[in-house]
């Protein structure tokens, strides 16, 4: 039994409350035809009847480049930057339309969120992504997200959706990844090369051996192929969510996956869901100020998990940004806590010692009324 083998039966979408669901571009355009009009009702369907069980699902679909190449009549994918971005542009709006389009069909609101790998490195960015789509999943619309591609340049070039999937579980915290694709999971090896390849249902992700399977794309229509995905596994995996590869054309899939059915391959995370986002807290950012806090403020941090609010706030060092890490000091010093600070270290100094409700009179305007949440809180 090899390392990447866990036991049989493991179905990660069952009790999955919050999933992203990944469309790559080969699915989307079918393979470059153009927007698939009755694959992404399919799937929209499916996903409504998802959000009727009252999961919470999160869509990031490719396919900007491939159906703008199609309307811009391109029949080959053109090698300068600023052309891949001008299709790209094109493409997006036939997708966004197809999406609302079909999810309205469905009774479902939906909102297009288009995003950079650095909108989600920078921690003010990130906070207000996560703000932003976690509130468009408190009133139950479904966020369809690309890569923003007009403003980037190398990301158009190696940047794939299956990380951009990955980084958006960590940013809202799902429980799952789905990344659906041409094939039914990974194989040994790539079955468009290797005709004995053998089909892998379950393994941990970020098994070493897993990367040595995975191969590139294998059409000219997608990016990463598969190696891109067991990457995004093991990212996910590092805040808590598992992955499943299925090909998104298996007949309800999303719905037979939900209901805790072994489809595709099953990539399972090893680390609980708080301790990894605690670990990535701690480990990954580095500190820039710190609040002292009274002792009431401290007790409700430590006793009862509470958020920080300004008014448990007695003294605020250093310069921060909203979005940096601060520590956060019992009256006698200690660090007791560490987290992302919602407001900067001049917003935090005039609303220090207030309740929340002024928070908008003393700045004009009001973010979140806690200076740290708890989401965004590890204790030391
Ligand atoms: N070990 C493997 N198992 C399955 N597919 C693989 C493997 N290695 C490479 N591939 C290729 O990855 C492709 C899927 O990736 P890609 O073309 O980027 O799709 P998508 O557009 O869905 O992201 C498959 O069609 C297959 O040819
Ligand atoms: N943002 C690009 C995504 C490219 C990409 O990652 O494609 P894929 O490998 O098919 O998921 C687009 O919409 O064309």
């Amino acid at each position: 039994m090899s390392a990447a083998t866990v036991n049989a039966g493991v179905a990660p979408l069952k009790d999955a409350r919050r999933i992203v669901v990944k469309v790559g571009s080969s699915l989307v355009t079918n393979e470059g035809r153009g927007v698939d009009a009755e694959a992404i009702a399919n799937w929209c369907r499916q996903l409504a009847a998802l959000m009727g069980e009252g999961r919470e699902l999160v869509m990031v679909s490719s396919g900007a480049i491939a159906e703008g190449m199609k309307r811009l009549g391109w029949a080959t994918r053109p090698k300068e930057v600023h052309e891949l971005q001008a299709a790209a542009a094109v493409g997006q709006m036939g997708l966004a339309q197809m999406y609302e389009s079909k999810l309205r069909e469905q009774g479902m609101g939906s909102a297009q969120v288009l995003l950079t790998h650095a909108d989600l490195a920078d921690r003010e960015r990130y906070l207000n992504a996560r703000s932003t789509l976690l509130t468009l999943l408190q009133h139950r619309v479904l966020p369809v997200i690309n890569e923003n591609d007009t403003v980037v340049n190398d990301e158009i070039k190696f940047g794939d959706n299956d990380t951009l999937g990955a980084l958006v579980a960590n940013l809202v915290e799902a429980d799952a990844l789905v990344i659906l694709t041409d094939q039914k999971g990974l194989y040994s090896a790539d079955p468009r090369k290797d005709p004995n390849a053998r089909f892998i249902d379950q393994a941990v992700a970020g098994t070493p051996e897993l990367e040595q399977m995975a191969g590139g794309a294998g059409s000219s229509i997608g990016r990463g192929g598969m190696i891109t995905k067991i990457l995004a596994a093991k990212r996910a995996a590092g805040s808590g969510a598992s992955t499943v590869i299925a090909w998104g054309r298996e007949p309800d899939v999303l719905l037979r996956l939900g209901a805790g059915e072994a489809i595709g391959t099953a990539l399972l995370a090893s680390t609980p869901k708080l301790a990894a986002r605690k670990l990535w807290m701690v480990d990954h950012l580095q500190l820039r100020g710190a609040v002292g806090v009274d002792a009431g403020a401290a007790a409700k941090l430590q006793g009862e998990g509470k958020s920080l609010l300004p008014i448990g706030v007695v003294e605020v060092q250093g310069d921060f940004q909203r979005g940096d890490v601060i520590a956060v000091r019992d009256p006698q010093g200690r660090e007791l806590a560490r987290g992302l600070s919602n407001y900067s270290s001049a917003e935090a100094r005039l609303i220090a010692r207030k309740p929340s409700h002024q928070i908008e009179r003393m700045l004009g305007y009001a973010a979140e009324p806690e200076l740290i949440h708890r989401d965004n809180l590890v204790l030391a």
